[in-house]
């Protein structure tokens, strides 16, 4: 018997794509998977693309996890906290939402509203350090979709010095399947399809969280809604500090990651190589005429961005290879 696992908001897209994931973990057992209204169903009624699964999605309570040794969380904001709570501490758990991301209480009062619930270990294994902090954790809250598109591409690039973290511009599209699923109406195909839009524009809720990772601090932050699914691009651009190789920069912090990978010189990312992995794809240049540095960074917002890097932090929580169960690989085109 493998490691036993539970999954909270397994009917939404994010714990969707876990379930997907799990069915194919070589050491993850799926034993328990729980929804709100879709209470009752049957995993594959509310994802087709699961047909053949045999599982039927329990009430969310804490006795629906008291006989693992896991438990992903991938509910709306602030659920998690009720429930995490609730749950014994020999419980490991991944929390897929926002409730345990930021340390500035103040600052998840003014993006997130309601009583903060605490910090735990962010999910970020490939910044400096953390890889062997979430090994060593048993409470760890994965990153926002934004967050970990934009930290990758910017983080090496502060920490070396060559970008000024006072003059951060960031301009990134996510498809729809970023905003959940349940129904709104600025998310209808009529309204998205064919469109560009900017939306929470000037307060995004991932602005702390990535000046947290990175030690940006003034960082100005455009999400765009586009009409696809799946992925992220960001463009990262940064007043250049000194005249180090920004790309050079990249490539060297990300030598030894699996899931990151630094383009060569004359490809740029793009969402479709991405998707249905949990890989990130990036690329940097200098502007030919404002001498800013370009950071470009492509993620699956579902894969690295939710459910692909909560395997892998669970991975690492249970010892295991970070890759178990992943793909490199997207599936474009
Ligand atoms: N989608 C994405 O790309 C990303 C999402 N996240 C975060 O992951 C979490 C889940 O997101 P996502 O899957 O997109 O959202 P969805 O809206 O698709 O799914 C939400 C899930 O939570 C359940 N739920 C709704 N209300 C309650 C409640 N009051 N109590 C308990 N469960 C409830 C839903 O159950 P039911 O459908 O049965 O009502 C569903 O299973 C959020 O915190 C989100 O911010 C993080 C990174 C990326
Ligand atoms: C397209 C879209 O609406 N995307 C969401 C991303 C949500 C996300 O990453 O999760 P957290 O809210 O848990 O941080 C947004 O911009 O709010």
């Amino acid at each position: 018997m493998g490691v036993r696992v539970g999954v909270a908001g397994a009917s939404g897209y994010a714990g969707g794509e876990l379930l997907r994931l799990l069915a194919g973990h070589p050491e993850f057992d799926l034993v328990t998977a729980t929804a709100h209204s879709q209470a009752g169903s049957a995993a594959g009624a509310v994802h087709p693309h699961l047909s053949g699964l045999d599982l039927t999605l329990g009430a969310t309570t804490a006795e629906a996890f008291q006989d693992v040794d896991l438990v992903f969380l991938a509910l709306p904001h602030g659920q998690s906290a009720a429930l995490a709570g609730q749950l014994p501490e020999s419980v490991k758990i991944v929390d897929i939402g926002a409730d345990f991301r930021l340390s500035d209480g103040d600052a998840w009062q003014r993006y997130y509203g309601g009583e903060h619930a605490g910090t735990w270990t962010y999910g970020l294994p490939e910044l400096p350090g953390q890889r062997e902090r979430i090994a060593n954790s048993t409470r760890v809250a994965n990153t926002g979709c934004y967050a970990v598109t934009t930290i990758l591409a910017l983080a090496p690039l502060i920490a070396a010095g060559v970008a000024d973290p006072e003059d951060v511009v960031v301009v990134a599209s996510s498809g729809t399947s970023g905003a959940g699923k349940s129904a709104k109406t600025h998310l209808l195909a009529s309204e998205v399809m064919g469109s560009l839009s900017t939306y929470k524009t000037g307060r995004h809720q991932h602005v702390p969280e990535i000046k947290q990772a990175t030690g940006a601090t003034s960082l100005s932050f455009t999400p765009v809604l586009a009409p696809m699914p799946r992925g992220i691009l960001a463009t990262v651009t940064a007043r250049r500090a000194t005249d180090q190789d920004p790309r050079e920069v990249l490539a060297a912090a990300y030598a030894t990651d699996p899931f990151v990978h630094v383009l060569a010189e004359d490809r740029w990312p793009q969402t479709a190589s991405v998707s249905g992995s949990n890989s990130v794809h990036l690329q940097a240049t200098v502007d030919a005429d404002s001498g800013r540095i370009i950071a470009v960074s492509a993620s699956d917002n579902l894969g690295k961005g939710a459910a692909g890097q909560a395997v892998q932090n669970a991975n690492l929580m249970f010892g295991l290879p970070e890759t178990t169960g992943l793909q490199i690989y997207g599936v474009a085109p």
